[in-house]
């Protein structure tokens, strides 16, 4: 009825655009689908005889292209059907500013050593100064740890707002994270700005001295207590795991009283520290979102939801303006569950020595995004919060942003406050939906992922939105290990996500569009990429020592598809990179992480989840470190990879590293000795030129293991064991098989 309404006249808040170079993109995408086709024909069709050298190691590489095939085609699904949006904030403003939904933003911490309490409050300062109506936005710190330093830094940030944000209101600031802008500006320019700015630097600055000094001496002072009667809540508390729920409401949006420097209103800013006890499981982030869902509900019940990490400072103020944008649009927008932006990061170098996420921001989420689906991936996301809750897609629910305002509370902040509290509790989600249908989903180390799914398969659609200017700004692993360990996380996630209740494979069938599936399968089916690349990386060039040919030879015509699709598929991989904005060696670097994610993160990824699933351990949630020493971020920002200390991941890379070492050095002694090395170079050369990539790709590695002497050099232990294993490897093969 109301779509009828509305369309006469309509003038959309948002529009979607394809991507132009789409034909060409599917030409070449086909002529490479030719090539793989004609790959595994001449596997097929080679097969060695029986008995003869290679026989089975030629059957795995016709398993693993197999793989690699398959694989490539879920990789097109993310890549045909690319889509941008764009918003029309102005639209907005003339038909809605009056009405514009309320919102809850919720900010997620856990540990206020990895996540220290001036980062969180950055973030929470930055969600707080969005340009959007203050008495519409509420923002709630969800601290998983309890901490009263965290709880503290909080308070103090609340005396902050209260001058920073008519600042940012007032000189239009960007980004509006009080730390980050600080470092963006040394001087400002317009002298009439020059005297506010230093009086709210100043502010700051001794603010975080204050906020050190307590982190630094590790527990608060009884004066600094004496300031708040929050503090009370901490006489009851044991521990991080054992303690009452903590919940205080620091700021009322809807007290008249509440108000900044200017006499302007402010968002409403909740603590909350939810119930923990041991004998229940908390379910990490997902539990601690879902305990937030409910408590906001019965505080300020926004329609709207935004959920970041403490680490993930807004960076953008349109962006709350940008989503309801989405969500008010007349025709599309009743439909749409979720808004994600992408995840970018403030410290990653120019090079990116640790990849970045930079294909799947610029390219594949565009892709997913055609399909109507782009996935939540658990910080940067706008949510509808009855979708949230476990809502069905209804047709008929259109229109329902203007449903009632905040009703003057009855009860005083301090009931509000104790009745809050029971929804916070550790056992108020036994036996409910919550965790499996409604709010984020337990059980998986990768709830965000799962949790979209379950929504959209609901019937929902999603928008991923990618703004000129970046939304939101986080802290990206800064040493391998950490880096691995959180992708070995994300692998076993996402590959158990395909045996669970929502599986992409089965129970999405039909409920999701199938290029939508597709594109989750390439997620999904992250970890399994383990086994294939361990073998290509092994055997061909195991077998080189052997002088046995597992590929064409150059002369033959069966040469050419190989040479072909290598060489196209990586060119276009280059030239979609420097697209979105990379250099050179930033690809040659992201190919090298690529390489060691799926050896390392991978495998484990892959055994925990097997693991799992037959019922020997339980997934957990390691949280990723935002900090480190200051040699360790200094060797980060001169783009030389860490490695330190001893783990089993670096093992497995060093191993392999060793192994095309080994066989590259005896290419080279047939090279040299040979009279007919020109036939063997002719026989070998596919082996060679990959064992060479592996030499090369690994160059940064030999240093740390040979040549480097500062402390994120490779342990001399793990170079002994590793080299090791790889000269016994290379042994083994050579003389026994
Ligand atoms: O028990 C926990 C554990 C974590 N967190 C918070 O969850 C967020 C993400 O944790 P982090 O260690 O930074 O993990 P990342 O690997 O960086 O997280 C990515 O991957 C996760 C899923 O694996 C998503 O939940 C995150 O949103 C996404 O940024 C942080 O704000 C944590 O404080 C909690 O609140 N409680
Ligand atoms: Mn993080």
């Amino acid at each position: 009825m109301k779509m009828k309404m509305v369309s006469d006249g309509y003038v959309p808040l948002f529009e979607t655009n394809k991507f132009k170079g789409r034909v060409m993109y599917r030409l070449f995408s086909v002529s490479i689908f030719v090539g793989i086709f004609f790959i595994l024909a001449y596997r097929v069709g080679h097969i060695p005889g029986e008995g003869a050298d290679g026989k089975w190691a030629w059957i795995g590489l016709f398993a693993a292209e197999l793989w690699f095939g398959f694989y490539w085609l879920c990789t097109q699904a993310l890549r045909w059907n690319c889509v941008y949006k764009r918003t029309f904030k102005d639209r907005l403003s003339q038909r809605y500013e009056n009405d514009l939904p309320r919102v809850d933003v919720f900010v997620c911490t856990a540990d206020p050593i990895i996540e220290p309490p001036m980062m969180v409050i950055n973030t929470v300062l930055s969600v707080m100064a969005y340009n959007y109506p203050p008495e519409k936005l509420s923002v709630y710190l969800s601290d998983d740890a309890g901490s009263d330093l965290t709880f503290y830094a909080l308070l103090e940030a609340s005396h902050f707002a209260k001058e920073w944000l008519p600042y940012c209101k007032k000189f239009e600031v960007e980004p509006r994270s009080p730390g980050a802008y600080f470092l963006s500006i040394s001087d400002p320019i317009d002298v009439g700005k020059a005297k506010a700015f230093v009086a709210i630097k100043k502010l700051y600055e001794n603010m975080e001295s204050r906020i050190r000094r307590a982190a630094n001496v590790g527990r608060l002072s009884e004066e600094q207590r004496s300031k708040h009667e929050g503090f009370s809540q901490w006489e009851t508390y044991s521990s991080k795991q054992d303690h009452d729920t903590i919940l205080q409401i620091l700021i009322d949006g809807t007290d008249l009283n509440a108000r900044d420097v200017e006499g302007c209103s402010l968002p409403t800013l909740v603590y909350l520290a939810r119930e923990k006890r041991p004998r229940y499981s908390h379910n990490f982030k997902a539990g601690a979102i879902n305990a937030l869902i409910r408590v906001s509900k019965k505080i300020s019940n926004g329609h709207i939801i935004l959920n970041v990490d403490c680490d993930m400072y807004s960076n953008n103020s349109e962006s709350v303006r940008d989503v309801v944008c989405f969500f008010m649009d007349e025709e599309k927008g009743y439909e749409i569950a979720f808004v994600q932006f992408p995840q970018n990061f403030e410290n990653v170098t120019k090079n990116e020595i640790h990849g970045s996420f930079r294909e799947n921001m610029e390219v594949e989420f565009h892709g997913m995004d055609g399909y109507g689906g782009a996935p939540y991936i658990g910080t940067g996301c706008f949510h509808r919060r009855d979708a949230l809750c476990g809502k069905k897609f209804d047709r008929e629910c259109i229109g329902e942003w203007n449903r009632e305002n905040v009703t003057k509370r009855e009860e005083s902040l301090h009931e509000l406050e104790d009745k809050s509290k029971v929804y916070a509790s550790c056992t108020y989600d036994e036996n409910t939906l919550w965790g499996k249908e409604m709010g984020l989903k337990y059980g998986s180390p990768v709830e965000d992922l799962i949790t979209g799914i379950s929504i959209q398969c609901r019937g929902w659609k999603s928008v991923y939105f990618n703004p000129e200017r970046k939304a939101f700004l986080g802290v990206a692993p800064i040493t391998l290990s950490q880096l691995l360990v959180q992708h070995k996380r994300w692998s076993e996630g996402n590959f158990l996500i395909l045996f669970s209740k929502t599986s992409p494979a089965l129970y999405a069938h039909g409920r999701i569009s199938f290029g939508l599936q597709l594109g989750y399968w390439c997620y999904c089916f992250w970890a399994p990429n383990c086994l294939a690349t361990l073998y290509y990386s092994i055997i061909p060039s195991l077998y080189l020592l052997k002088s046995t040919p597992l590929f064409p030879q150059a002369s033959s015509p069966w040469f050419v598809p190989f040479a072909y699709v290598i060489s196209s598929k990586y060119s276009y991989s280059v030239l979609e990179f420097l697209w979105c904005g990379g250099t050179i060696l930033g690809w040659w670097n992201e190919q090298r992480i690529w390489l060691y994610k799926r050896t390392s993160s991978y495998l484990f990824g892959f055994i925990a989840a097997i693991l799992k699933s037959i019922g020997f351990s339980d997934s957990a949630f390691v949280i990723t470190a935002k900090i480190t020493d200051e040699d360790v971020s200094e060797r980060y920002q001169k783009e030389i990879l860490e490695f330190g200390a001893s783990s089993p991941m670096f093992t497995i890379i060093t191993t392999l590293a060793g192994l095309n070492m080994f066989c590259f050095l005896g290419v080279v002694k047939k090279l040299a000795m040979d009279a007919a090395s020109i036939r063997y170079f002719d026989r070998m050369v596919l082996q060679i030129v990959l064992c060479f990539v592996m030499v090369l790709i690994n160059w940064p590695l030999y240093q740390a293991l040979f040549v480097r002497q500062d402390k994120g050099k490779m342990p001399s232990s793990l170079t002994l064991q590793s080299i090791g294993f790889a000269l016994f490897a290379c042994t083994c093969f050579l003389f026994f098989q």
